[in-house]
């Protein structure tokens, strides 16, 4: 097994790391990390554990530790506040960890991989160009609401060249964290902002859909629109997507080049990629964030209403969870990925300084 430590380990995100790495075939949590709010509580008493599962009896008892702690890891999941986490993800990173980190800061940084596996998985050797002095690297995920556009655009991209998108999403409540928005702003409402996000959608996105040169990532030539909002639902992102694609295909070819992709980690045996990374529906009411966001574990991206579109082209909806496949699952398929290409582990490097 290989030795994990999860920074933020008490917020919404840092539980979702928790919960799927419990029961995980490959990695052991051995250090919980949080504010000086939470350090030296048991881990169940600084959490309020908000998981559909039961908490670990183990986990529960581990004592949370404050961002100064250094144990032996061999890979360090990052559900940090953004406010803290560009200093201490560096930190970490300058002492020697892998550091694999789900929030902004480094998301755009030219030597940081933005990464998802079935999207661009060639971006990893990217690590290869940071020097933080003692073998430690960090590697991001997307923002929740960039990871489920970009699963659904990649496979178009590859076929026909996405020139425009334009996309309007309907981000749950969760993807605030906790204790998130205030209830009475969100109950029977809509918040049409989202700040920083529809930034986010269109910068990563084109990084994500972007070619590795010698000089870095050079971004897709994608013009990209989005709007966000926050809906009151639990988990799962929606979003209406509509496209203008390279030799104008027809919703019918879209659905088909959909439904015939090839994930690149098809037979690779990750233990968090999903049989089916992308699911194809043809129900006009799907796809729904209750019925359809925990397909796959929750890592399943559905697409549905795929529709010839009078403006750009064709149209269709999205569906990602965004607390799994768009933060803490997506990061940990992303280890999954460092492990298979022999990046931690054993012979990988020093754990630690
Ligand atoms: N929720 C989502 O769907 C997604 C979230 N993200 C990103 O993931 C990260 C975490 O989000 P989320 O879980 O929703 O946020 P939460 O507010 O629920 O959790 C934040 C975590 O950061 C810790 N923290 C806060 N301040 C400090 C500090 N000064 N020192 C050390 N630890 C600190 C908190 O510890 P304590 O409990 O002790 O305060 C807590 O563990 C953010 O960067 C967010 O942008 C990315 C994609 C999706
Ligand atoms: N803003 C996202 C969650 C998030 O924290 O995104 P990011 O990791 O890009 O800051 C949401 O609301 O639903």
């Amino acid at each position: 097994m290989l030795r994990a430590a999860v920074l933020g380990a008490t917020g919404a995100v840092g539980q979702t790391f928790v919960r799927l790495l419990t029961r995980h075939p490959l990695f052991e949590i051995v250090s919980l990390v949080a504010s000086e709010r939470s350090a030296g509580k048991p881990y169940r008493e600084a959490a309020r554990w908000l998981q559909s599962e039961p908490l670990d009896g183990r986990i529960g008892d581990l004592v949370v530790e404050g961002v100064d702690a250094a144990p032996e890891a061999d890979v360090v999941f990052s559900g940090l506040d953004a406010s803290v986490a560009g200093d201490v993800e560096a930190d970490w990173a300058r002492r020697g960890y892998a550091v694999v980190s789900n929030a902004r800061n480094y998301r755009m940084d030219p030597t940081v991989p933005l990464l998802v596996p079935e999207v661009n998985p060639d971006h990893l050797a990217l690590v290869d160009r940071q020097d933080w002095g003692s073998g430690g690297f960090i590697v991001t995920n997307p923002n929740c609401s960039t990871v489920g556009l970009v699963m659904a655009l990649a496979p178009l991209h590859q076929a026909y060249g996405v020139q425009a998108v334009h996309v309007v999403t309907m981000q749950a409540l969760s993807g605030a964290g906790y204790p998130g928005v205030a209830s009475l702003d969100a109950l029977g409402n809509v918040v049409p902002f989202i700040g920083g996000e529809e930034e986010k959608m269109a910068t990563e996105t084109k990084k994500l859909l972007g070619t590795l040169t010698e000089a870095g990532v050079e971004g897709a030539d994608v013009t990209v629109s989005a709007q966000c909002n926050r809906v009151p639902v639990m988990d799962g992102h929606l979003e209406a997507v509509s496209v203008r694609l390279g030799g104008s295909p027809s919703a019918a070819d879209v659905a088909e080049t959909l439904r015939s992709w090839t994930s690149p980690l098809a037979g690779r045996g990750l233990p968090t990629a999903p049989e089916a990374p992308l699911l194809v529906t043809d129900d006009p009411t799907a796809p729904q964030p209750r019925t359809h966001v925990h397909l796959g574990g929750g890592m399943t991206v559905t697409v549905g209403r795929i529709q010839d579109c009078p403006v750009l082209g064709v149209k269709f909806v999205v569906l990602s969870h965004n607390t799994v496949r768009g933060a803490a699952g997506g990061a940990i398929l992303n280890a999954e990925l460092l492990h298979a290409e022999g990046r931690i582990g054993a012979g990988a490097r020093a754990q630690a300084a």
